[in-house]
């Protein structure tokens, strides 16, 4: 591990860096980032969380010169959340040098994308089908970048991208340095690898166990009908800071963060069928901590890092292992820990093993919380809260009726009524949810999937069967290190419902009908874009 001030940096961009809370550089970050500077093309791979933005951000940030004003640098991201995010981290990074980044996105108006684009960022992020869309129009030209940096290049693949993203590097000159990020290296990745990379070096942070460490991985064994109670106990006993719950579907979602706030928690939803300010907005109020309960499909899985999530619950088995580990992903950042809780139906059981053997993990099994846990849990909940507001002394004006009442009463008596009332019952309503068909193993072969990818040891890297909790090989902030490994077909639940980022907009969005949700499909196949997957973009 080195401090950022050994990389020969700008003084600018280490005053960012120092700013941004960033001691010590990550593993991945400690590889990529000489030999970014150095001009080389790279494929980068590494654990959930452990920092490849900055791996990849600060390189670039750190070399283009602050006079320029064409576009010079170019990223790719799957999803419309995914471009906002590391536009945001690129325009942290480079606070004090002063370029100008942009993120361009489908769902988000074209004419302020182009106004926009009249300032000359020099710095673009945008999904593949947005920037194409930008190319045919000539509102942005790529004949000046230098740098291209893919990251989540697998999911991009996966997501039908192959063409927009040649069509995409064939603008861009070959004299470049490109960048590629992904979690697997399947067939296609390495195809595109050759295509479009120059002697690429392979960093890889090898890892002990695909997962990373400090998430404790537990499941619960629960009916389909009983999931949603189990759900807001679950909740309730473990109170978490910030809980992103994944759902199979985009009904799924719709229907589990309308009970939720039912009950009363403070939730919402985010699937790839909202309009693009829903999207925005409900991203905002995760982010700002005015909801605390993100409800999502996969279109969360990948990428998204906001800080304070402490407990990633799948309400549904994610369909294949690799969504599972960049779901569970989502928590464990950065050095801090995370709990991921898997509910699992009696019929599910073969299908957790084989995520378990994949990852080469154990996932605890944890009873189904009981109704005194939960009532617990929200009375520690509101005692905790109490207890702020006396360390803070914040309660003065209410001292008069307290010694009045204590005069009165006995005060353990006035104690509990007034936690009783702070905690608030959470409204007892009935919240019925459309059953999911259960996940099936699959019958495959174990580490081979249909399309050949595989999932064996090899690509997984080094053992740790098993191990739990991982000693911390190689790792990141403690221990963190590589990760996971090639996926496989990609489970084709109309759920997976990330972008897609259909060119001008006019795509997607008909055919939303639900139907295909169910997938009674046993052997889900990605659907190649149905259009009600995807929000035009
Ligand atoms: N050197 C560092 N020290 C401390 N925090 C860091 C460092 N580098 C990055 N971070 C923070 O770690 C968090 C995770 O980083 P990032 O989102 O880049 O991870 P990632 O590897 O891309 O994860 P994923 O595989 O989920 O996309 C971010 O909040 C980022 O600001
Ligand atoms: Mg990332």
């Amino acid at each position: 591990m080195k401090t950022f001030a050994e990389f020969g940096l700008e003084p600018k961009v280490l005053q960012a860096i120092t700013e941004l809370g960033f001691e010590e550089s990550t593993p991945i970050q400690d590889k990529s980032i000489p030999i970014a500077m150095s001009g080389s093309d790279m494929i980068g791979q590494a654990q959930t969380g452990t920092g490849k933005t900055a791996a990849f951000g600060i390189p670039l940030i750190n070399k283009i010169p602050t006079s320029e004003e064409r576009i010079v640098a170019l990223i790719m991201t799957p999803t419309r959340e995914l471009a906002i995010q590391v536009a945001d981290e690129i325009g942290k990074l480079t606070k004090y040098k002063g370029l100008r980044s942009l993120p361009i996105y489908g769902g988000q108006e074209i004419g302020r994308q182009i106004r926009a684009l009249k300032k000359k960022p020099q710095i673009i992020i945008g999904t593949p089908g947005r920037l194409l869309d930008h190319i045919n129009r000539k509102t942005i030209k790529l004949e000046d970048v230098q740098t291209v940096v893919l990251d989540e290049a697998d999911e991009m693949l996966d997501m039908g991208f192959m063409e927009d993203i040649q069509s995409i590097l064939k603008q861009v000159p070959d004299e470049r340095q490109t960048l590629l990020f992904s979690a697997t290296m399947p067939a296609n990745i390495q195809k595109l690898a050759q295509q479009f990379l120059k002697n690429p070096e392979h960093v890889s942070v090898i890892p002990k166990q695909v997962t990373a460490p400090l998430i404790e991985q537990n499941y619960i064994e629960v009916h389909e009908r009983q999931k949603f109670e189990a759900l807001s106990r679950l909740l309730d006993m473990e109170s978490p800071e910030l809980a992103i719950i994944f759902g199979r579907t985009k009904r799924r979602v719709d229907e589990l963060s309308e009970g939720l706030q039912k009950r009363g928690y403070s939730a919402d939803g985010l699937h790839g069928d909202l309009s693009q300010n829903q999207r925005d907005n409900v991203m905002r109020k995760f982010r700002d901590g005015s909801i605390d309960v993100l409800v999502a499909t996969d279109v969360a899985a990948r990428g998204l890092d906001v800080s304070g999530v402490t407990h990633v619950i799948n309400f549904d088995l994610p369909q294949d292992p690799e969504s599972y580990v960049h779901r569970i992903g989502r928590t464990g950042r950065a050095g801090k820990e995370g709990s991921a809780y898997s509910f699992v139906t009696p019929r599910e059981t073969d299908h957790l093993h084989f995520i378990e053997k994949v990852t080469r993990q154990r996932i605890n099994k944890k009873p189904l919380p009981s109704l005194a846990e939960a009532i617990e849990g929200k009375q520690r909940l509101t005692a905790e809260r109490v207890l702020e507001i006396v360390q803070n002394d914040e309660f003065t004006e209410y001292k008069g009726i307290a010694i009045q009442l204590l005069e009165q009463y006995d005060s353990v008596h006035l104690m509990a009524a007034a936690l009783k009332l702070l905690t608030g019952e959470k409204k007892d309503v009935n919240v019925e949810l459309t059953p999911e068909e259960p996940l099936r193993a699959k019958k495959r072969k174990p580490d081979i999937r249909s399309n050949g990818r595989r999932y064996s040891g090899g690509s997984f890297g080094g053992g740790n069967r098993g191990g739990q909790g991982g000693s911390g090989g190689g790792g990141g902030y403690r221990g963190r290190d590589d990760k996971r490994s090639s996926g496989g077909s990609r489970g084709g639940y109309e759920s997976r419902n990330r972008d897609n980022n259909g060119g001008s907009g006019s795509r997607g969005r008909s055919g939303e009908g639900r139907s295909s949700n169910s997938s009674s499909n046993s052997e889900p196949r990605r659907p190649k874009y149905s259009s009600e997957d995807f929000v035009n973009n």
